[in-house]
Order: C-alpha cells, then sequence, then structure tokens
C-alpha cells in the first residue's frame, strides 16, 4: 500500500455525505466550522494525503464498513474513516469532550462535570486514531494532530512508531495552569503532548499556559525564549503576552512550542464576493434594509460565545437611545453545530428566549429589532451578509481565535466596515485596530456599540485597511507554511520510554 507524505488527524470528516438514488455523493460541509476548509487546503500540496476522522455507523454497517474513500478535486487524498457506534460518540465528543474538557479550555471551570466522562473510552478511541496513522504514514511523513479531542493520540504513535515527526495544533484556547489542572486525566494528556516535535497553539498566551502546566507537572528544561513575533500584541490588553517560550525539553524529547494563528482563505472570499450570486445577494439585502444600519452576528450556538451578554447589550442600547428604534437592523445568526448535544441546548433556547423578549419589547409595525436565523447559511450568503453589515459583533467571553472576525474583514476589503471584537477570543492579539471590548463589563460592551455606531466612513477606511493589511498578509497559506518550515527542521528524535499515567 503506497503511504502517505501527509496525514492529518481531525475529528470531523472532511464532507457530508448524502445519499442520492442509492449513490453515496461527498459534500461540502453545512455546519459552521472554520477548521475544515483550511485543513483541506493542505492536501493540494503533497502527492499522496489522508485525513483521519470519524463515522458514526450502526452495528449492522460495521461488519462491511469501507474504511477508506477517496477525495478528488480539492486535492487528491483518502479519509481514512474509524467506524464508531452512537453510544461511543456519544461519550467522546458530546460528553467527555464537551462537558469535561471544553469548559476547561475555555475557563469554565464551573460548567465543568466529571461524572459522566468516560476515559476509557476516550483512550480507546485516541488509539485507534494513532493506530490509523502509523498504518498510513510514512516514514517521514508529517502527522499532524489537531485538537483536544485527540490529546492522547501523540502518546500512542510513539509507541508505535518512536521515530515519528508529529506535529499538535490546538484550535481552542488553552487556559491557565490553575485551570488546566482541574482536569483529573492532566498528567495523561500533558505526557502525551510532550510527545510532540511541534506544540501549536494560536497565541502566545495559550504556549505560554501550556508551558507552565507542564512546568507544573513534569520536570521541564527551557531551552530557548524571544520576544513575540512584531504582529502580536506584546502588552495592553487582556491577551497580550511581550514573551513566549519556543522550546522546551522533556528527558530526552525536544519539543517545538509556536504560536501562529489560523488564517483565512482572503481569495477565496474575494472570489465569492466577485460572483453574482452574491452580489445580486448583497443588492437584496440593501434594498430590504431601505437605508438601514445592519449590524451583524454570527457563529455557532455556543455558551463561550457569549451571545447573551451580547443581546442584554443590544437591549439596553434600544432602552438607552430610542432615537434608534427602525433605524438598526440586528441580523443574529446562530447556528447548532451538531444535534443532540445538551450542552448547546441550553444556549440555544436563552438566545432564542432574549430575541423573543427584545423584538416583543420593540418591534413595531415593518421593524423587527432583531433577525435571528438558525440554519446554516451557504458561503455566498454568508460573504454576502458581511458585505452589506456596517457592524460585525464578535464578543464571545472566551474563543481560540474568531475566524468571523477576519472573514468580516476580508470581504470589506480594507475600505469600510466596523468590528467589534472581545479581547478574549486569540485573533484580539492580531488586531489590536479594531472596537476591543470586555463582554464581562457592561459599560464597555455599550461603549463599543456606541463608539462602532459613531464612526466615521474617514476612521472606518483607516481602521480596515491596517486591518485587511494584517489578514491577507496572515492568511492560511503563511499558517501552512510556517508549520511546514518548522516541520522540515525537525529531526528524528530519541524518546524516552514513558508510562502513560492512567488516572
Ligand atoms: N451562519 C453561518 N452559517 C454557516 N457558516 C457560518 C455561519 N456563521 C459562521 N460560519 C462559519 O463558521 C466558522 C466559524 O469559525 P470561528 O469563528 O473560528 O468559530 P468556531 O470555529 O468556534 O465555530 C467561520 O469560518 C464561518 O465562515
Ligand atoms: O469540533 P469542535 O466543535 O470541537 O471544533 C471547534 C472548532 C471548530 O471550528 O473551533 C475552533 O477552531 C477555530 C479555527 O482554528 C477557531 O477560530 C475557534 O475559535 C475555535 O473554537
Amino acid at each position: 500500500m503506497e503511504k502517505s507524505d501527509l496525514v492529518i488527524l481531525y475529528h470531523r470528516e472532511p464532507y457530508d455525505e448524502v445519499i442520492e438514488n442509492g449513490v453515496i455523493h461527498y459534500r461540502q460541509k453545512k455546519s459552521p466550522n472554520g477548521i475544515l476548509p483550511t485543513l483541506k487546503s493542505f492536501f493540494a500540496s503533497v502527492s499522496r494525503g489522508t485525513w483521519i476522522a470519524w463515522k458514526q455507523v450502526t452495528a449492522k454497517q460495521k461488519t462491511n464498513f469501507e474504511t477508506k474513500v477517496n477525495i478528488e478535486g480539492e486535492g487528491n487524498y483518502s479519509v481514512y474513516r474509524i467506524p464508531l457506534t452512537a453510544e461511543q460518540v456519544k461519550h467522546f465528543y458530546h460528553i467527555t469532550s464537551k462537558e469535561a474538557f471544553w469548559p476547561i479550555l475555555h475557563s469554565f471551570p464551573y460548567h465543568f462535570t466529571y461524572e459522566s466522562s468516560d476515559w476509557a473510552n476516550f483512550q480507546e478511541i485516541n488509539r485507534m486514531f494513532a493506530e490509523a496513522a502509523c498504518e498510513e504514514a510514512a516514514d517521514d511523513a508529517l502527522i499532524w494532530i489537531h485538537d483536544y479531542n485527540l490529546w492522547l493520540v501523540p502518546y500512542y504513535i510513539r509507541q508505535k512508531k518512536p521515530n515519528a515527526r508529529i506535529a499538535f495544533f490546538h484550535h481552542t484556547p488553552f487556559p491557565s495552569v490553575d485551570i488546566f489542572n482541574i482536569l483529573p486525566w492532566r498528567e495523561a494528556i500533558v505526557d502525551s503532548l510532550l510527545c510532540c516535535d511541534i506544540v501549536g497553539f494560536h497565541i502566545p498566551r495559550y504556549s505560554e499556559n501550556f508551558v507552565n502546566v507542564a512546568r507544573s507537572l513534569r520536570e521541564i528544561e527551557i531551552v530557548h525564549q524571544e520576544p513575540v513575533p512584531e504582529h502580536l500584541t506584546p502588552v495592553g490588553t487582556a491577551l497580550a503576552e511581550p514573551e513566549v517560550i519556543t522550546q522546551i525539553r522533556h528527558k530526552n524529547q525536544l519539543v517545538n512550542i509556536d504560536a501562529f494563528p489560523v488564517g483565512t482563505n482572503p481569495q477565496h472570499i474575494l472570489n465569492t464576493l466577485q460572483k453574482e450570486e452574491t452580489k445580486a445577494h448583497v443588492a437584496k439585502i440593501k434594498e430590504e434594509l431601505q437605508g438601514r444600519k445592519l449590524i451583524l452576528a454570527t457563529g455557532r450556538v455556543d455558551y463561550v460565545k457569549g451571545n447573551q451578554e451580547m443581546l442584554e447589550t443590544y437591549e439596553r442600547l434600544l432602552e438607552r437611545r430610542p432615537e434608534l428604534h427602525g433605524k438598526v437592523n440586528f441580523v443574529v445568526s446562530c447556528v447548532t453545530p451538531a444535534a443532540g448535544m445538551r450542552v448547546y441546548k441550553t444556549a440555544q433556547s436563552q438566545i432564542e428566549q432574549l430575541v423573543g423578549k427584545i423584538n416583543g419589547k420593540y418591534a413595531k409595525l415593518g421593524w423587527s429589532p432583531i433577525l435571528l436565523f438558525t440554519q446554516p447559511l451557504p458561503f455566498h450568503e454568508l460573504i454576502a451578509l458581511y458585505k452589506a453589515a456596517d457592524i460585525c459583533w464578535t464578543t464571545p467571553l472566551r474563543d481560540g481565535l474568531n475566524l468571523v472576525a477576519k472573514e468580516y474583514i476580508v470581504a470589506h476589503e480594507g475600505k469600510d466596515g466596523v468590528l467589534i471584537l472581545s479581547e478574549f477570543v486569540g485573533a484580539a492579539v492580531e488586531l489590536p485596530e479594531s472596537i476591543l471590548t470586555n463582554p464581562y463589563s457592561m459599560d464597555r460592551m455599550n461603549d463599543a456599540i456606541d463608539r462602532a455606531l459613531a464612526m466615521s466612513p474617514e476612521e472606518q477606511e483607516k481602521v480596515m485597511s491596517k486591518m485587511y493589511q494584517t489578514v491577507t498578509t496572515y492568511d492560511v497559506k503563511y499558517w501552512a507554511d510556517r508549520l511546514l518550515e518548522q516541520f522540515k527542521n525537525t529531526k528524528h528524535q530519541e524518546v524516552a520510554d514513558k508510562e502513560l499515567v492512567t488516572t
């Protein structure tokens, strides 16, 4: 069997599988997810690649399950699907990942639940991913693992392939040591990450947090530290860091630590803007607005995204400034990421109730203060909304990066628009020119929306042109090249025998 030069492990499949007249079609994913298009673009640059994901199957389907499918057109690669039963998915993803890890990663310790987690199931699924990777990878392949769902995979790969070259990227925040160490499985997770050649994060604050966690649990030697790169804010905002540790040693494993935020694909957005269907959609939105200002908030339903705080700020805006009634429209496009997850049910009904309350209080004939969309939008419609929006409001309580902010900037091509951005998202340290705000503070949120509504066209252009330069320079290609460059410099290393600590 021909082996792959690049093996990407990400828990989701890169497409939606649709059966029409008994024939399987692979279609672009509908649900909002910033990672998938980014990762898929990597396969364009290698001769053979494999993507490893899980697929939910019934016991009957498991018996003659076709593990691998070939995808053509977006770079040639295979998708290796690990068949999991509904019960396995529920415990691995919906419960252990989303009810135990997710709240810790996003610094919400009071949402952390321990009792329902199934650690043995999590270990087993991670082991299956590692075995698939070892089966697929050529000796000098890049094995690139994504996100916390696969935290234990590096450890299992090292056991089978001691010389493998392994990179791991976290798409979420990485919390401070006091919060991370709440996890009862912390040693096993850290030991596994210390098996990597490269451990990547969006921003220096997260990588510093990781090093502090590792230092609290294991003996770590700091090999290299440097000032943060010029384009990342070193001081003055919530997630700023002046210096960053870039290399550590544990036993005889050298681990490169890197902080490099994911970028968008600006060309794809610009091409979409040029399409007739997008232009027609922008025109339709403008016509329907009849001169009213459009404020847009879009993304996944999730308690970390701060929708409640944002909607309450909008409610206060309508209370504070009655002259705005009938003059603004707030489009809230809030999409549930996956069906059946109990953690998102409360967040979803909270949004629906608040929207109902605000509309009930302020709507009049011909004007609804908020339009709520809960279905995922086709990409060209999303881009049209970005383009038509005078203000993009994205103020999560925590977010690894926030691609929505970057996509909005690209869609305005540096000419106009206003971005209100939470200080607690990774993108804030790249975009200090935006209206940065603290979603935990009512006053700062009030101030942010007032400033956004008042910003002159000249100021908008000044700010947006600077941010456009940033997001088009540090785009997804920059991100990919940086990882590949680091990887080229990574030599096979001796690894100490390590026992996985199982709590
Ligand atoms: N209403 C929507 N319908 C479909 N896709 C969306 C919608 N809103 C946002 N998206 C997409 O979802 C992705 C969200 O990425 P990001 O802001 O990084 O947050 P997260 O990955 O946590 O959901 C973006 O790439 C964006 O294009
Ligand atoms: O499968 P999930 O829901 O656990 O994945 C979370 C992921 C989905 O896109 O989100 C993170 O990645 C984005 C891209 O790196 C990042 O911008 C975002 O802040 C993260 O939540």
